[in-house]
């Protein structure tokens, strides 16, 4: 028994399973919705192998969770199954070291920092226009372009150049590149519900005995998914060595001493630390996969999901594009500052970002036996009222970013509707006061605490930069094919329930010059 059976949740679907693959599966979004009108912010759930897990999005409660990494943290078979597929870098190492990674990539997302990369997002982002204008011939048609397809190409090629000094696509031409291909089916396939089960028992393969070993069993895994994530990871981890070794060489050669990437920064900063502070070869590697990891279907999802709400309302579209030509009235690119001081642009920004968290839930498990306090006592499946919950050590918690963002106690009814006019009035009250523990906007879309997303203000700069010259120069309707928005560790578009191609298709045709 547990002190969990007294909280309300729904019944065990599957003995082996309990409610994961309801609250993972592809289409669970009606689950997600209606555990968290009928049960609140704090609901219990029958996890895999008869535990029991907690969904929260109760304010106080989450800020007990993210904000004290003691703890609750991310769980073993997260943080190993990371460690395996990407190496040791922040998304798969905890406690001290954790701190000291976070402590030497921290400066290169500053506003300062940042400042120095717009140039290298504008030179991708021009080619990236050029390409899709081939593709949009006349200025009186339109074409059906996969604008996931371009999001994507550009996300990583923002990601490549900015993030890590290299160009994996030239976007203005087609070539196939295995990284490239590789990175692109990554996400979908580590964070695909099916995976879930099968991450569990990253924590006991470690135990199996040395890594060759553990590869020959991936290797050999009748499971195909296990088998395409081997030769994902080798694709990935090949040319990462490449890079990082090629980069390593220049700057101690001192032929490289002015690059503005996050990996060229991040080699000089390593070199410069004192000793204890250093990370050694294989975390700096295991960064390099890590940030792409992070960085890549993210942005472009939000950036698709962006476009397409925008079609869907042409005028809040017809706004958005007169503020950003008006603010480019010489024809110039906007820089840093002329970005960030368009509000339009900005509450369009959070508005997607808030009704359609990318990372739609996160993982942490108490390390030790804990109790969470609630904003609001709920009543219990003896009838008592619960004022607070004794969570056992190793209880998974599963933070529903999805619902925190929804919550209708705190945005109003219309919580559940695409409104970026929200944004430019005073926001409820009850939004204030709730110290939602997020670093974004009173939002859980970049989580926040020591593992908050640390590229928060990356992935911002990109945003407004690709979306800024794709409305100055192309306008988008829906097309005929239907965009379906599938719950996964990133959600991602297909045309139909079915479909496992991730693709989001509108009509864009040219700007017309007044
Ligand atoms: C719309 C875009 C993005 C969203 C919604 C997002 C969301 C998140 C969330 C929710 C986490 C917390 C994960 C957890 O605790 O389990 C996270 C962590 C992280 N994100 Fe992002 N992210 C985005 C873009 C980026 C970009 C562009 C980068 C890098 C340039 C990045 C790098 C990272 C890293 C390295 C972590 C791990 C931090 C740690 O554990 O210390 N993310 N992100």
């Amino acid at each position: 028994r547990s002190p969990l059976d007294k909280v309300p949740g729904p019944s065990r679907a599957s003995f082996l399973l309990g409610n994961a693959l309801q609250i993972s599966g592809r289409q669970s979004w009606d689950f997600h919705a209606e555990i968290a009108r009928k049960y609140g912010p704090v609901v219990k759930l029958h996890w895999l192998f008869g535990t029991s897990a907690l969904y929260v999005f109760d304010p106080l409660t989450l800020n007990h969770i993210i904000k004290d990494q003691v703890k609750f943290d991310q769980p073993a078979w997260y943080v190993e199954s990371h460690r395996m597929m990407l190496g040791p870098g922040l998304l798969s190492v905890t406690g001290d070291t954790h701190r000291k990674q976070r402590k030497m990539l921290t400066p290169v997302f500053s506003a300062k920092h940042l400042r120095t990369v717009v140039p290298i997002f504008y030179q991708v982002t021009d080619k990236l226009i050029q390409a899709i204008s081939a593709r949009v011939p006349t200025h009186s048609e339109s074409s059906d372009i996969d604008v996931l397809g371009w999001m994507s190409r550009a996300a990583l090629e923002l990601i490549g150049q900015g993030g890590i000094g290299y160009s994996f696509d030239p976007l203005v031409e087609d070539v196939s590149d295995a990284y490239a291909d590789a990175a692109k089916y990554f996400v979908i396939t580590a964070t695909s519900p099916e995976m879930i089960p099968l991450r569990q028992m990253a924590p006991i393969l470690k135990h199996l005995g040395p890594s060759w070993l553990l590869r020959c069993v991936m290797e050999k895994s009748p499971v195909r998914l296990v088998r395409r994530i081997v030769q994902i990871t080798d694709v990935l981890h090949e040319r990462s060595l490449d890079i990082f070794r090629e980069k390593r060489a220049a700057i101690e050669a001192g032929d490289d001493s002015d690059s503005k990437d996050i990996l060229s920064i991040m080699l000089r900063a390593n070199m410069a630390a004192s000793g204890d502070d250093q990370l050694p070869e294989d975390q700096l590697l295991g960064q390099m996969s890590t940030i792409i990891f992070a960085a890549m279907d993210t942005t472009s999802n939000a950036m698709a999901h962006t476009l397409q709400l925008l079609a869907e309302h042409p005028q809040v579209q017809t706004h958005l594009r007169r503020e950003i030509v008006d603010a480019k009235a010489d024809g110039n690119h906007l820089d840093y500052d002329q970005l960030h001081a368009l509000p339009y642009l900005d509450a369009v920004c959070r508005e997607t970002l808030r009704l359609h968290p990318v990372a739609p839930m996160i993982f942490r498990q108490a390390l030790e036996d804990a109790v969470l306090p609630l904003s609001h006592p709920i009543r219990a499946t003896d009838g008592t009222l619960l004022r607070e919950i004794a969570v056992p050590r190793g209880t998974n918690i599963l933070v529903s970013i999805l619902a925190c963002n929804r919550n209708k106690a705190l945005w109003g009814p219309d919580a559940d509707e695409w409104k970026p006019e929200r944004w430019r009035a005073p926001l409820p009250a009850e939004v204030e006061s709730a110290a939602v523990p997020g670093v974004y906007s009173n939002m859980m879309t970049f989580s926040g605490g020591a593992r908050g997303c640390i590229g928060f203000t990356f992935s911002q700069l990109e945003m407004k930069v690709v979306l800024s010259e794709m409305l100055a120069n192309f306008t988008f309707e829906l097309s005929e094919r239907p965009a379906v928005w599938n719950l996964a560790g990133v959600m991602y578009p297909t045309v139909s329930t079915e479909s496992a191609k991730q693709e989001l298709w509108l009509k864009v045709s040219k700007v017309h010059e007044e």
